[in-house]
């Protein structure tokens, strides 16, 4: 939720970068231990990245916030979250838009974004809340760089 106070993570990186984002997405669990939420709903969903590096690019930036924005809200907002077939299916529960999948993806979309950055940061944590009384915190077991 913007301006929630959000679960620290440590590192030992010179600097830590969070940005909020949130968007509005439709979705359905494809399992009968989902109940009602087998029935397509939506959903604003809040989200909190992390990313930590020692550098900084030609910018001054350690990632550009706008380009984050675009990798999750650009890409996400409104629409069937199911829809998306290269992140989510119906064949695999580690693939179903619950909100520990979603948190996931994100992470993988956004470090694969990093990976390719000269300076080299690395994403930290996600977070998303889902709704009012539900969130997900994801976090890599070995963070890429070793902050
Ligand atoms: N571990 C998970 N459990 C559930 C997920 C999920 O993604 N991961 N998702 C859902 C539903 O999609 C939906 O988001 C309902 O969540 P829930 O917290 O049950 O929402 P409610 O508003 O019904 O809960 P209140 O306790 O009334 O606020 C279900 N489970
Ligand atoms: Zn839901």
């Amino acid at each position: 939720m913007i301006q929630q106070i959000y679960p620290q993570v440590q590192h030992s990186y010179s600097y830590e970068l969070n940005k909020d984002m949130h968007f509005a997405a439709a979705h359905f669990v494809p399992h009968e231990a989902a109940g009602k939420c087998q029935n397509i709903h939506g959903h604003t969903y809040f989200v909190n990245v992390t990313i930590g590096g020692d550098e900084l690019d030609e910018s001054g930036f350690l990632v550009n916030f706008q380009v984050l924005k675009k990798l999750v809200s650009g890409q996400f907002d409104h629409t069937l979250l199911n829809d998306h077939d290269q992140l989510f299916n119906e064949q695999n529960a580690n693939d179903f838009p619950t909100t520990e999948v979603i948190a996931r993806k994100i992470y993988e979309l956004i470090q694969a974004h990093l990976d390719v950055l000269p300076n080299k940061p690395s994403c930290l944590q996600v977070f998303v809340r889902e709704t009012p009384t539900s969130y997900v915190v994801y976090r890599p077991k070995q963070v890429r760089n070793h902050g």
